[in-house]
């Protein structure tokens, strides 16, 4: 399928507790993306980096005006916007957004952008749940939020710049988590969204547990999102990432999930929109990681091994 991929580099370290995922973006076309999804079938157009506002006071411990316990969230929303706008512009010209973050933050933009035109699903893989609000956040960044920010859940600052139009909460799932902060275990047994932990994959296996995921996602939607944060993966395949939390997907297990997304995708056209977020390549080790999040985007898009 000639399908055109537009990258729009998101260079984001606003909501994350480390510096270092701004640099993603690079590292990731660095790791031969481009020929990955050429090789996938798809024909990729280079949008450059997104532009990043300064932030006035770099200390992520200052106050930031009137945001409550979001850190940086006037910059977060200054990029978001912009990011929205270029996801949805992307989609009306008939070509398909594929975010580098950055820091998952940058999903408000992608998610918003995306759900603009269609109802739209969500298969979000983290170890994370990133649906803390500013209220609930034990760290205030807000790279652990923006699934609460687009279900307009919480203060987002004063305007309602981050809720998500044609998102449905009920092909919202999660595959792979595990680290929930409590309070946002509360949030995901109070909402429609699906959550499958790496328990499930323990006990059912990735391609059973994709499946149902897929089900999910699409029952009901015009498409789906895909957010892939490399922290899905355990910290021994993924290392250059933030935030690591032990027991992740292996590398293998992370290539069947996402071969599994584009077979489906083949047979009924389901994808809309993608990020791939929270590659650090100062964390990082010989750019392994960005390398790991640029062949995972291929098999997303199709790239088979025969
Ligand atoms: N996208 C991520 N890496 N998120 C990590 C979030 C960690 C923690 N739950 C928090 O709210 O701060
Ligand atoms: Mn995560
Ligand atoms: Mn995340």
């Amino acid at each position: 399928m000639d399908r055109t991929v537009r990258i729009i580099g998101a260079p984001m370290d606003y909501g994350a507790n480390r510096r270092g995922v701004d640099m993603g973006p690079s590292a990731i076309r660095y790791a031969d993306l481009a020929d990955g999804l050429e090789q996938a079938g798809a024909v990729p157009v280079d949008d450059g980096d997104l532009s990043m506002p300064r932030a006035e006071e770099r200390d992520p411990d200052a106050d930031q005006p009137s945001r409550g316990n979001a850190k940086f969230l006037r910059e977060i929303e200054d990029v978001c916007r912009l990011l929205s706008d270029r996801v949805a512009s992307t989609l009306a010209d008939g070509e398909f957004p594929l975010v580098l973050g950055g820091d998952h933050s940058v999903a408000i933009g992608s998610l918003t952008g995306s759900a603009r035109a269609a109802e739209l699903g969500v298969l979000w893989f983290d170890a994370h749940a990133d649906c803390n609000t500013p209220e609930t956040s034990p760290t205030g960044n807000v790279h652990g939020m923006p699934l609460a920010a687009v279900l307009g859940r919480g203060t987002f600052g004063d305007t309602e710049w981050a809720p998500a139009t044609g998102l449905c909460e009920s092909a919202i799932v999660y595959v792979g988590l595990r680290s929930i902060d409590e309070r946002e275990r509360t949030l995901i047994r109070d909402s429609e969204m699906t959550a499958f932990t790496m328990s499930d994959i323990d006990r059912r296996g990735i391609s059973a547990v994709i499946e149902d995921a897929l089900t999910i996602a699409t029952d009901g939607t015009d498409g789906v999102h895909v957010s892939l944060d490399l922290d899905w993966l355990d910290p021994r395949t993924a290392p250059g990432v933030g935030t690591p939390v032990r027991g992740g997907v292996t590398y293998r297990e992370a290539h069947a999930a996402l071969e599994a997304i584009s077979r489906r995708d083949e047979a009924d056209d389901i994808l809309r929109s993608m990020d791939v977020v929270e590659v650090n390549p100062i964390l990082d080790e010989g750019n392994e990681t960005a390398t790991l999040a640029s062949e995972l985007t291929a098999s997303t898009f199709g790239k088979r091994i025969l």
